[in-house]
């Protein structure tokens, strides 16, 4: 597959970033977050993962060796340690990183803020479990298409352990079609799996993938002995619209399974990164399975 551009010597430079993005549907940055301050999320988890008994007894909890009773998301046994990692406060806190606000507020050309459904994907060995099918987060996410999404591994992901691969020039498809699939998300947009324009990269702990609501992603399966972490985030424009959730806005990830944050946030010292900022438009959810779904317009000329 080939390899992931790296736009961080770009960084500053808001013209390239924009007309890249366009054409490309992703931005990378090798190492824009510091190291430290992901290792230290990767600690916290580490450790809730051990406690869980997702990993393997006497094993050093930093490698993420997994044990039987790690599971893919969703089913029987996850919520348990789900629930103790959206409670960790720093897990939050890495998606409001002045890195990443800053850099899609540059790109969307005003402020953003970040959805506070922040998602950590926590993904077992293959088979056994199923990566992430190819899909697009429009579906999922709604509200408003120019939604950036941000992946950051929060450990080492060599290709083996199934981090992301993102299909390059995808936007210019449109919101595709979907079919029912295994694994999270349980949808699998109707593209080529084995198009020439497929990229990743071995990732490292710091690095960022960036992309639009429109670009087709999806995990590789992991072959490895170890449980793949790494997080999700979303980010949108204060003017834009935000899809309302049916049980209320601003909710945490897999709520009502995992509880509301006013459970996850005790005895944190503050709150500030799962707050909806005042004064966002809410716009109702549609069914994310139906068939034609009109392309709205983008401020990424997708091209
Ligand atoms: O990490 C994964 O398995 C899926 C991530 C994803 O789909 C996303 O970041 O939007
Ligand atoms: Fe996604």
């Amino acid at each position: 597959m080939k390899e992931l551009t790296d736009s961080y010597g770009d960084l500053d430079d808001d013209e390239v970033l924009r007309g890249r993005l366009a054409g490309d549907g992703y931005l990378f940055f090798r190492g824009l977050l510091p190291r430290d301050v992901v290792g230290d999320v990767h600690e916290q988890l580490a450790r809730i993962l051990y406690d869980s008994d997702w990993l393997a007894p006497d094993s050093e909890p930093r490698d993420l060796i997994a044990s039987g009773r790690a599971v893919e998301e969703g089913s029987a046994g996850f919520f348990g340690a789900y629930t103790a990692i959206q409670s960790t406060q720093a897990f939050h806190e890495l998606a409001v990183r002045p890195e990443l606000v800053s850099l899609a507020g540059r790109l969307l050309g005003e402020q953003a803020f970040a959805h506070p459904a922040h998602i950590c994907r926590i993904a077992p060995p293959s088979p056994g479990a199923n990566p992430t099918p190819i899909h697009q987060d429009y579906r999922f996410i709604q509200g408003s298409v120019d939604t950036l999404t941000t992946w950051l591994p929060l450990s080492e992901a060599p290709p083996e352990i199934g981090g992301l691969r993102v299909f390059a020039g995808s936007p210019r498809l449109g919101v595709l079609p979907v079919k029912a699939s295994d694994g999270p998300g349980m949808m699998r947009a109707e593209a080529d799996e084995n198009h020439p324009e497929w990229r990743t990269t071995s990732y490292q702990p710091g690095d960022v993938l960036l992309f639009g609501s429109l670009t087709v992603h999806g995990a590789m399966p992991n072959r490895t002995n170890r449980l793949r972490m790494s997080a999700d985030f979303r980010y949108q424009a204060l003017s834009a619209p935000m899809a309302r959730d049916a049980l209320g806005t601003g909710k945490p990830h897999y709520h009502p399974d995992v509880p509301d944050f006013r459970t996850l946030t005790r005895g944190w010292t503050s709150t500030e990164s799962i707050e909806v900022p005042a004064g966002v438009q809410f716009v109702d959810r549609w069914d994310p399975r139906v068939d034609e779904v009109p392309t709205p317009e983008s401020r990424f000329a997708y091209v």
